[in-house]
């Protein structure tokens, strides 16, 4: 990688073109910082330079702000790792100078990146350039006053929302909202910026400061609205992230105070965030997520991705059809086997109203859900199979069914093609034990619902080839998930971390604890659901029958409780039949339905675990600690194992 640098070359029409290089994405790093100020204070002195354009390396203008810095500030403590240079380049030299500056914008404009084109006096964009301030989801705020300019821009609604949700914009609709000036075809992107410069230089355009603009923010009453409604909206979507409350009233600071005073509030209080724990814990996040495509004599020995076009999927219930899903709509040909007429056509349903509910999100456009419609076919023998590149199977969790499956394809597929598994706790060299192709049997675990949950665990037996891994690391990466790739156990990496948190929550049902308030404190710590809602939406059956693994696998950490199959025997299936631990009706919010509570009382009665024959006392944050830290401990287990 090329050291990152600075570079600064002036035409003959007098403008300077100021270009960061750090690749891959021009993060910007301190030295770009302290090189982009040396290079503008030469603009502004020398004579020969009448504009300036700032630009980014390679196609791509930048990523934002380096965030290895703060990484390294969650190492030592040590805020003042971070450059400050919101007020004094940003707003003082690059905004506030004498000299008119152009942003010309391609690929990447995020975060501090979008923050230096905010501070420029225009942007000029080429085609589907990505445009967002994504600073939330890493625990922290816009820092070098994109809190104060991008509602300037574009209203405060739009802009609160990109903030908020951390999602990126294209060019073409930031122009529409005033963001970009103008959307130009990559090639001309430097020349329209120099003219665009010149003419602010020569006042045949305006000289725009964005910090200094009031007409897109309404009035202080309209905007206090905003803001109320805004928060509203945070408490309900992440009523435990400190930097999303912290956003808000930072926005609400220059409002009320002027965009300036919003610009020294945004840095004492993005100084505070970044020390946060939630900071902290989301930066390991998006290093750790990146790390997970490193994989040791796999991605680092010459190997290629070979391609994979067309893959056969055995069972098409609900895993299986979302994982059609996800493969259709990146334009890889899928054949779904079932076993009958019936389950078939149900299976090609389920995926077609999988593409129809994104085209009603409005995820997804309607010529693009045609062209996935086109890209499934159902079958009901292996006729079709013979140039398949990979399998995956994805029938209910029975030993002797995968096996003959496997016995199946490896006759039927061709010698290349990967056999994959989608259990979620079968060890997989059982399942691949009657085939004579292990170095092709692999495990491709999906999480349900398979086309919008992000996770791909991908196990790998001791005998699975290292192309094998690869090629189904790249399939993920083309479908847009996060493949990460594990070693064999029961449960895997994934379920395996997670089975003691449906266990400790039985265990303090069982110990009088009520189920509906476990549920509300693990959602107020900040998981979507709580433990009992959960097992309701996965089915009993489910959790039964991955229970009994556990127990076999884990006999010493094992808690068992009655409460399951007390709750099936009185005709309860959670969501599936609209009877759980909550009542499900179509339309309506999930809510608490007290006839079970006497199940619960049975399920103690039998356990027989509560003190004295008394419900336990515990405090909210106890009940937290309870279910949680077994999950903490469990995973250190995995990693101790080197799975
Ligand atoms: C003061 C400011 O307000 C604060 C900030 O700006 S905070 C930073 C805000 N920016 C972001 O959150 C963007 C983070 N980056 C991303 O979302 C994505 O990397 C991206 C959309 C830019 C590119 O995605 P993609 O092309 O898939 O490449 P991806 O694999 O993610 O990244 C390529 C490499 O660049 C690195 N990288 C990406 N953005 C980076 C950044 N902002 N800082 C440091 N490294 C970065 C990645 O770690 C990765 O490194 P690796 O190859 O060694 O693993």
């Amino acid at each position: 990688m090329a050291k990152a640098k600075v570079t600064m070359e002036v035409g003959n029409d007098g403008v300077a073109v100021i270009t960061f290089v750090n690749p891959p994405v021009n993060a910007l790093a301190i030295q770009i910082f302290a090189g982009l100020k040396e290079k503008w204070n030469e603009a502004a002195m020398r004579n020969d330079v009448k504009a300036i354009v700032l630009t980014g390396y390679g196609g791509r203008f930048s990523g934002g702000f380096d965030i290895n810095v703060f990484e390294k500030v969650h190492k030592t403590d040590d805020v003042s790792l971070l450059p400050d240079v919101s007020v004094e380049l940003m707003t003082n030299i690059m905004e506030d100078g004498k000299k008119p500056a152009v942003a010309a914008v391609e690929g990447l404009c995020l975060g501090g990146g979008l923050e230096l084109a905010l501070g420029c006096h225009a942007r000029i964009a080429a085609p589907r350039t990505q445009l967002g301030l994504p600073e939330l989801s890493l625990g922290v705020l816009p820092g070098s006053g994109g809190t104060q300019r991008l509602p300037r821009l574009i209203g405060l609604p739009k802009a609160i929302d990109m903030m908020m949700t951390s999602k990126p914009i294209m060019s073409e609709e930031g122009e529409k909202l005033g963001l970009i000036d103008a959307v130009v075809p990559s090639k001309e992107l430097l020349k329209v910026a120099r003219q665009w410069a010149l003419d602010i230089a020569e006042r045949h355009k305006p000289w725009m400061r964005s910090l200094h603009r009031t007409d897109k923010i309404g009035s202080l009453s309209e905007a206090h609205e905003v803001l109320k409604l805004a928060r509203k909206q945070v408490k309900q979507t992440a009523r435990n992230m400190p930097q999303h409350f912290a956003c808000l009233d930072v926005i609400e600071e220059g409002i009320v105070h002027g965009g300036y005073n919003g610009v020294l509030k945004e840095a004492k209080v993005f100084e505070d965030l970044v020390l946060s724990d939630t900071s902290r814990g989301l930066v390991h996040v998006f290093f750790a997520q990146r790390a997970t495509s490193k994989v040791p004599n796999v991605t680092d020995i010459g190997l290629k991705p070979r391609p994979v076009k067309k893959v056969a999927i055995i069972g098409g219930g609900l895993m299986g059809s979302g994982i059609a899903t996800s493969l259709v709509l990146s334009n890889i040909f899928v054949i779904i086997k079932e076993i009958n007429p019936e389950y078939l056509q149900k299976g090609i349903k389920t995926v077609e109203a999988n593409i129809r509910g994104l085209v009603a999100r409005k995820k997804l456009q309607q010529d693009k859900a045609n062209k996935a419609f086109s890209m499934v076919k159902g079958v009901l023998d292996y006729s079709e199979f013979k140039d398949v590149d990979m399998v995956i199977e994805a029938v209910i969790e029975n030993v002797p069914l995968k096996q003959q499956i496997f016995i199946d394809i490896e006759k039927v597929c061709p010698p290349h093609c990967i056999l994959a598994s989608n259990t979620s706790t079968i060890d997989l060299n059982v399942i691949g034990k009657k085939t004579s192709s292990q170095d092709r049997v692999i495990g491709a675990h999906f999480f349900s619902p398979a086309h919008v949950m992000p996770l791909l665990e991908i196990i790998r037996t001791e005998k699975t080839s290292a192309q094998a891994i690869l090629d189904l690391m790249a399939v993920g990466k083309t479908i847009k998930k996060v493949p990460v790739v594990v070693g064999n156990c029961t449960g895997f990496a994934v379920n395996r971390t997670f089975f003691p948190y449906a266990q400790s929550a039985q265990f303090l049902a069982n110990l009088g604890v009520d189920v509906y308030r476990i549920d509300a404190q693990i959602i107020s710590f900040g998981l979507p659901i709580g433990p009992f809602q959960l097992q309701d939406l996965a089915g009993y059956g489910v959790a039964i029958a991955t229970g009994k693994e556990y127990s076999s696998a884990f006999p010493d950490r094992i808690f068992k409780s009655p409460l399951l199959d007390l709750l099936i025997k009185s005709g309860r299936n959670g969501k599936n039949n609209g009877k759980g631990y909550y009542i499900y009706k179509k339309g309506e919010k999930a809510r608490p339905d007290p006839s079970v509570l006497p199940i619960i009382e049975e399920s103690r009665r039998l356990t027989n675990i509560m003190p004295g024959g008394k419900p336990i006392s515990i405090t909210d944050q106890e009940i937290v600690e309870m279910i949680l830290f077994p999950v903490v401990n469990e995973a250190c287990r995995v990693l101790d194992e080197g799975l």
